[in-house]
């Protein structure tokens, strides 16, 4: 008895819960709104109208570098600014400043400390490229990745800009000639690479910079991807955590870890931090190893207004043939990326791809770095018009004119999916970002991030925002990169927002208690039940065991899946996996939330893009409707 009074207390606590969690997020909802109000109202009284905030490192130290600080050095009358005008327009061939840039530079020039964090491809490096060109010493770049090096110092050879590097692969007379150059008058380079390792290991390095130094010609130091200092800062690109060979050419943190010296050595020296994504917290750590006294910090706004963002729902015979359709249609003649989940798929697909007539080339991980590069060559050259890739291919590409950028499979995260669509449009003209959402492969993705401290969150809420029916796809991107966000500002620029949220609310309690019903018969069987059994078992296929004693659904395939997703990220189900030596196993279980179906008055609802068949039914739409048309009438899924 004792036992059945608190169960009857936790269901209805349990229920108020429900209705507080529903409270709270009207009210996070009103923040939102708030928030985007009150900024706006800012920017009127301001008399700004830049939407990038510097944000200011520590509430108690310092006061933060204000608007106005930023609107001074986003002048053009200092000193330098003519010179930084004519060789951005004749060395670097660029007409114009992206959002930052001139702020960068001009604090740069002036000596500040600064971390840049902007999006990938928004163009860091001419933030300490530029400066070098129009200074008369040399500029000290420290980079992660040899091959990333390397394109740097060929775009920059192409362009005439004496540059050089000193790595692990330098030969003898290219060290000598660098080491003399450092302590040159005449300054024969003005950017000097160096991976992280080699300041930390080359008592020959430090001992000319520190004669560079005291003559005057160590002009700046860069530390790009600034991120690597703080052990925190490396689950942010993606290609260090999936890609194994991409992971034993990283330098180890412990080689960024020991770049504070070159604050302590050459205080003088100003120091630029850049990278696509860091945290505040993060940034906070890399200034204290960095020994950095009181760095500005400029963050760009992370939305890329000429994105155009799409979530289409991958069918049974999966997305391959809608995705060569597109690429022979839309994107005919055009360059782009399909992101595929595995090398398996980088194969089959891409195979698939040339099977339709398309020119496409795999890349992944496993291939022979020449058949990398050549692939990538071919592709920058347009003799091939789409790379079937991995995450691995990532960091270094650098293609202005991508069109598209597919992804034949869901992200593992916001964050991820971010940085690899991001790829498309970097010249600035519009370019599209479609996501294929399968069923099957949130789960081949819930197995591969298993291990990860956050990865099962992460990957939820991607799955949220391909579930997603109602909000801007740029608004759940937001949440992500701790931004407030104004839906007008996407400007029809994803499937929401052109296409209009017409969805509605449905009442899924009957469904939601069949399905959740299965799961745990299922269990009292001892059968494990892989989301795909689930499925089958409810609408009346496979174990007749089981099929006798359920409900089985009148929902079609589609419908079936998104409620057990949408079952699944509300709590109503939880995974569970299974390790063998070979494998992960990912069964549905019953979660946490599921005893409050037994409730009478428990309610599940889920919104849905609204059916709408002919012109005369929509207009009779309204509240009334959702009553009396059968539920399936509704759904259709995006
Ligand atoms: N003001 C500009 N106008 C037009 N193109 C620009 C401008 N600034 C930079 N670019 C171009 O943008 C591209 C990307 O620049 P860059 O490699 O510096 O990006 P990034 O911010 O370092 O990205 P990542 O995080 O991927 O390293 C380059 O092709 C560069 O020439
Ligand atoms: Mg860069
Ligand atoms: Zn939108």
């Amino acid at each position: 008895p004792a036992n059945s009074e608190a169960r009857a207390e936790l269901d209805s606590v349990e229920a108020e819960l429900e209705v507080l969690e529903l409270q709270i997020s009207e009210l996070l909802e009103k923040q939102a709104s708030l928030t985007s109000r009150k900024n706006k109202l800012l920017k009127i009284l301001d008399g700004s109208c830049d939407s990038s905030q510097p944000s200011g490192s520590g509430k108690a130290s310092k006061p933060a570098f204000s608007k106005k600080d930023l609107q001074h050095y986003e002048e053009s009358d200092f000193p330098w600014s003519k010179g930084v005008q004519e060789k951005m327009e004749n060395v670097f061939k660029l007409s114009k400043f992206r959002p930052l840039q001139r702020a960068a530079i001009n604090l740069s020039m002036s000596g500040k400390d600064l971390f840049l964090v902007m999006p990938t491809g928004r163009g860091k490096s001419l933030c300490y490229q530029l400066p070098a060109v129009c200074s008369k010493g040399f500029t000290l770049v420290i980079a992660p990745l040899v091959s990333l090096m390397e394109d740097q110092l060929m775009y920059l050879r192409s362009i005439d800009v004496p540059a050089v590097t000193l790595n692990a692969s330098s030969s003898k007379d290219q060290s000598k000639y660098v080491m003399a150059g450092m302590t040159d008058k005449n300054s024969p380079f003005k950017l000097l690479y160096v991976t992280p390792e080699k300041i930390a290991k080359s008592k020959l390095l430090m001992s000319k910079l520190e004669k560079a130094y005291n003559m005057g010609l160590l002009e700046r130091i860069a530390v790009d991807e600034v991120h690597c200092c703080s052990q925190w800062g490396h689950d942010f690109r993606p290609g260090e955590q999936t890609c194994k060979p991409l992971r034993i050419l990283t330098p180890k943190y412990t080689d960024y870890k020991l770049l504070g010296i070159l604050k302590r050595q050459f205080p003088k020296v100003p120091l630029v931090g850049l990278t696509a994504t860091a945290t505040s917290s993060v940034l906070k750590d890399c200034q204290k190893i960095l020994c950095v006294p009181d760095p500005v910090t400029l963050t760009a706004p992370f939305n890329r207004p000429n994105l155009y963002y799409e979530v289409r729902v991958k069918d049974n015979e999966g997305s391959t043939k809608e995705i060569a359709g597109l690429i022979k249609g839309r994107y005919k003649d055009q360059s782009g990326i399909v992101y595929v989940f595995s090398q398996k798929d980088a194969e089959v697909v891409s195979g698939d791809l040339q099977q339709k007539g398309i020119m496409a080339q795999p890349y992944h991980a496993n291939m022979e770095p020449s058949d990398k590069t050549l692939v990538h060559h071919q592709w920058s050259s347009k003799k091939i018009q789409v790379v079937v890739a991995t995450v691995a291919f990532g960091m270094g590409i650098d293609k202005a004119d991508v069109r598209f950028v597919i992804h034949h499979t869901i992200s593992k995260s916001i964050e991820n999916y971010y940085q690899e669509s991001g790829r498309a449009g970097r010249d600035d003209s519009p370019a599209d970002c479609i996501v294929f959402y399968g069923f099957a492969d949130i789960f081949r993705i819930s197995t591969m991030v298993v291990m990860e401290n956050t990865g099962q969150q992460k990957l939820q809420n991607m799955v949220a925002y391909c579930q997603n029916v109602d909000r801007c796809r740029r608004a759940m991107m937001a949440v992500h990169f701790d931004e407030v966000w104004d839906d007008e500002e996407c400007n029809q620029m994803c499937d929401v927002c052109r296409h209009g949220n017409d969805y509605v609310t449905m009442d899924i309690t009957k469904h939601a208690r069949e399905v959740v019903n299965l799961v745990e018969l299922a269990g009292s069987l001892d059968e494990k039940m892989t989301p795909l059994k689930v499925c089958d078992t409810w609408m009346g296929k496979g174990n007749a065991k089981l099929r006798k004693m359920i409900t089985v659904t009148i929902l079609s395939r589609q419908e079936v899946e998104s409620i057990i997703v949408h079952l699944l990220l509300h709590g109503y189900f939880r995974e569970d996996f299974s390790f063998t030596p070979y494998t992960t196993y990912f069964y549905l279980k019953v979660g946490r939330k599921a005893p409050l179906l037994k409730n009478e008055s428990h309610c599940v609802t889920m919104k849905m893009k609204r059916r709408v068949p002919t012109p005369s039914s929509e207009r009779q739409s309204g509240a009334a409707l959702s009553v009396n048309i059968p539920f399936f009438f509704f759904f259709f899924p995006v």
